[in-house]
């Protein structure tokens, strides 16, 4: 590895610990370097400092992915964030939904604060990097698709997923045969297998990206004869231009499929995904304060995404008591809310005099649930309804931090 920094720059290089630290620039420091660091002169402005960046500590594997053997010591927990493409703007959207906001001074900046997390940075690097970075831990928490995490993690068990259903980049990894010809009639990936086209010699031709679990599935599948062809994007031309029988690659709408006549077959999905919030179990268990942050992210998470899917709703009801409008409520099954409904009274002055005619009763319905809802709230007497956005429901204890927990086994 190989970066430059300004002249009289104050260095720190600690031995016990395999780091560089440069104090003054927060965007260099600290630099891992895990074999010999060397000086080699100035030039120009700057000071060159080459390190060998893989010891034998640090074997590559298949895509590049490092496995560290132990954490470098820095000060602050690293979030990766995808730089561009379908995931970066959504991901910033929730952490802005989550009152995290990311503070990058400008798009081409890749590293940034979130002023809510001060012990924080926030770099911006492409998804299948992320997990790269994660595995060499060179990030510590990073968000991007459950397939990057499964193709370039290939199923490390330093990486975990903290939250697996972050609501945005949904889409799933299907394999896709034409709709004309020799597929006509195939439906199935039992199908596809059995068609004695496939050979030795002649095997099926499958066109991916996703050269680890491409072929994964297919020996899981029991698919013998088949061969494998890549490419980095429109892959659904590879049938009709005769490269290939077959493509396994992302779909979400299904509308390019459809454009270049393929179709999607049952048993052919090989994962359903979305964007995950991940972490390096090593820098969750060794790095100071990242299991903290991570907690707090976690908790502000679940807390939006669970208030995402539901409203608040307020009703009035007239009744004797509290408890006869709650037998009441009870009979409708949209009507529990998230413990049970909370009906308190309301006080009415009534010729100079305070009186108990109405009560409030206040539930939390799922968005899809909102209009039989109402429907029910008026069959047992509710008016006056209101209904609200809810914006954070934080439980009494995130489920998912009990399970990272125990995952860590604390
Ligand atoms: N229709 C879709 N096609 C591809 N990816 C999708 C789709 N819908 C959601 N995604 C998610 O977005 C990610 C792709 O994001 P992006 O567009 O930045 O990647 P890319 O441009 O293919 O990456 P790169 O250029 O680094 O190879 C996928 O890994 C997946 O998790
Ligand atoms: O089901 P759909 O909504 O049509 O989306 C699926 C398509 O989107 C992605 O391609 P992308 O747009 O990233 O272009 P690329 O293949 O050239 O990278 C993916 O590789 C599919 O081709
Ligand atoms: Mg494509």
């Amino acid at each position: 590895m190989s970066i430059s920094i300004p002249l009289n720059t104050t260095l720190q290089y600690s031995s016990s610990s395999p780091s560089f630290h440069v104090p003054s620039l927060s965007l260099f420091s600290p630099i891992p370097s895990t074999a010999a660091v060397s000086v080699t002169g100035t030039r120009q402005r700057c000071l060159r400092i080459v390190t060998s960046c893989v010891s034998n500590a640090q074997k590559s594997n298949q895509n590049g992915a490092t496995d560290a053997v132990s954490v470098v010591r820095r000060e602050q927990i690293r979030l990766g964030l995808p730089s561009k493409g379908r995931m970066a703007a959504d991901s910033l959207d929730l952490l802005k939904d989550c009152q995290l906001f990311v503070k990058q001074v400008n798009p081409r900046q890749y590293v940034a604060q979130i002023p809510q997390l001060p012990n924080t940075e926030v770099w911006f690097q492409r998804p299948k990097d992320i997990v790269r970075k994660l595995l060499s831990g060179d990030l510590d928490l990073g968000i991007v698709g459950l397939d990057i995490v499964s193709e370039f993690g290939q199923g490390n068990e330093d990486l975990i997923i903290v939250h697996e259903a972050l609501n945005f980049g949904d889409c799933h990894l299907s394999l896709a045969i034409p709709n004309y010809g020799i597929f006509e009639n195939i439906k199935s990936l039992k199908e596809l297998a059995q068609m004695p086209q496939w050979t030795e010699e002649r095997p099926l031709r499958v066109a991916t990206g996703f050269t680890y679990l491409g072929p994964k599935f297919m020996k899981d599948n029991g698919i013998k004869h088949v061969s494998f062809s890549t490419a980095d994007g429109a892959l659904e031309a590879a049938p009709a231009m005769g490269i290939a029988d077959a493509i396994l690659d992302l779909v979400s709408s299904g509308t390019t499929l459809k454009e270049n006549n393929l179709k999607e077959i049952e048993g052919g999905i090989v994962l359903e995904s979305q964007a995950a919030l991940v972490a390096s179990r090593r820098a969750l268990t060794e790095r100071k304060g990242a299991l903290e942050t991570v907690h707090e992210i976690l908790e502000r998470l679940e807390a939006h995404l669970k208030a995402d899917g539901q409203f608040t709703v307020v009703a009035n009801m007239r009744g004797t008591d509290a408890e006869e409008v709650a037998e009441r409520v009870k009979t409708q099954s949209s009507l529990s809310g998230l413990q049970g409904p909370t009906i308190s009274p309301v006080y009415c002055k009534r010729d100079g005099k305070i009186s108990i005619e109405y009560y409030a009763i206040v539930i939390c319905v799922p968005k899809k649930a909102l209009y039989e809802s109402v429907q029910q709230l008026r069959a047992v007497g509710g008016s006056g309804v209101l209904v609200s956005p809810l914006t954070y429901i934080f439980d009494e204890e995130t489920p998912r931090w009990s399970q990272l927990l125990s995952n860590l086994g604390l």
